[in-house]
């Protein structure tokens, strides 16, 4: 059985290496990628950022083997793929590419079910994951199965696009700027949802993006190279952030490095205010009391499954005599996996100067308030650089070489 077909939080990925990686394109002056060491830890996030040309996708690509390193090794869990047949190894490595590139013949399911068919798959048992993937990036099934690719919104390809490179359960996933072609709102959405998704499944993701911001938000690690994919720094966002290995990285990182802090910590990761909380229909005064004795100036109203539907202040409930239901579409609400910068956006929008946050199955949570939030900056940037988890390897240099100095930028 297959990982995904269990829920499991176990680790699902596998670790990759790119062992003295060298390409040299026909014609090219120098290498694209100039004998890259990079190890990708199994289960975890690793961004690959840098300024254009400096090889990012050509080391993504050289991992899936879609393009042919010229010298060195590769290899994935702990076997050696860089001999393999690439047809058969990119069976087994999902990959995303900006836009989604979907067959615009072939329905959503048909899309889906591509790698499956070429595996053998029973007709059952793609069916029933085809199901399983729609619900997993959140497209009803039985709306969306059969529709074409034109007939869906930029996010909504992309997100075919994942469930299609997640189809056969592949334990590596590599994105080409997956959300590149989407509108920030839409892209906001889409990091957030892999995020979620990550959680559950654990693959070993690598992602080639040209936005900073997405790299912080979306990295275990940060790879950032330069020309000839060398390697300038590979860290957490958060050491990073806080100590850039040279006035390049400074530079790419942009001045906005104490904003960004607000992107390195996630609504899950701090204390949030609990809330009152009654369902539609309650009567007011009841609503009323309890809020009055927990000493809330609001209650939250929530539905049957716990998803929240309004915010009413104790003035607008007292001109009611029944807490009322239907969902106010203003309502201020965030998913526990979005980040402190999308906390801090959604509450300036409304004028609540809080937050109604969503977990699993948009459950309520807790409220996020503007104060937590500068607070949990404050601790972010006491603790960056405090904790040594184990950096991956990440070099350019030759064993054999005496370590010679970089060129400075
Ligand atoms: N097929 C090719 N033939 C020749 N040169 C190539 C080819 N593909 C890429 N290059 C060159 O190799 C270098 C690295 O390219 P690569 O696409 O890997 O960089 P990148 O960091 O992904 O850039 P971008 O952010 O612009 O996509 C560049 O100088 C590029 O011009």
């Amino acid at each position: 059985m297959s990982a995904a077909d269990s829920p499991t939080t176990e680790v699902s990925g596998q670790k990759i290496l790119l062992d003295q990686v060298t390409k040299t394109y026909a014609g090219q002056h120098g290498a694209a990628v100039d004998n890259l060491t990079l190890e990708i830890p199994a289960g975890k996030i690793v961004m690959l950022v840098g300024p254009s040309g400096c090889g990012k996708t050509t080391t993504m690509k050289m991992i899936n083997r879609l393009i042919e390193p010229t010298r060195g090794r590769i290899v994935v869990g702990d076997e050696d793929v860089t001999t393999i047949k690439g047809d058969d190894l990119r069976r087994r490595i999902g990959y995303v590419v900006q836009g989604a590139a979907l067959f615009p013949h072939m329905t959503v399911a048909q899309n889906i079910a591509t790698v499956p068919k070429m595996l053998g798959w029973s007709k059952d048992r793609i069916s029933a994951r085809i199901d399983d993937l729609l619900d997993l990036v959140s497209l009803d099934p039985a709306l969306y199965r059969d529709r074409y690719p034109r007939e869906l919104s930029g996010g909504q390809q992309q997100r075919i696009g994942v469930a299609r490179a997640l189809a056969a359960d592949p334990p590596v996933l590599l994105m080409d700027e997956p959300f590149g072609a989407v509108d920030p709102i839409t892209r906001q959405r889409l990091q957030e949802e892999l995020l979620r998704i990550q959680e559950d499944l654990q693959k070993t993701i690598v992602i080639v993006t040209h936005d900073f911001d997405e790299a912080v938000k979306l990295g275990d690690w940060i790879v950032v190279f330069r020309e000839g994919g060398h390697i300038v720094q590979y860290d957490t966002p958060d050491r990073i952030l806080a100590d850039p290995a040279d006035e390049f990285v400074e530079h790419f990182i942009g001045s906005g490095a104490g904003l960004k802090q607000l992107t390195l910590t996630r609504v899950r990761d701090v204390q949030l205010a609990d809330a009152v909380t009654v369902a539609p229909g309650t009567s007011s005064a009841d609503a009323l009391a309890r809020a009055r004795e927990a000493g809330h100036g609001h209650v939250v109203v929530l539905d049957d499954r716990e998803r929240p539907l309004r915010w009413p202040s104790l003035r607008s409930l007292g001109r009611t005599t029944q807490v009322p239901g239907g969902l106010d579409p203003d309502l201020p609400v965030v998913g526990s996996t979005a980040t402190l910068q999308d906390a801090l956006d959604t509450m300036l929008v409304s004028s609540a100067g809080a937050a109604l946050v969503t977990g699993r199955h948009d459950a309520f949570v807790g409220v996020i308030t503007v104060e937590v939030i500068m607070d949990a900056i404050a601790a972010a940037r006491e603790a960056s650089g405090a904790d040594d988890e184990d950096t991956p390897i990440g070099t350019n240099e030759r064993p054999e070489e005496p370590a010679a100095a970089e060129e400075p930028a």
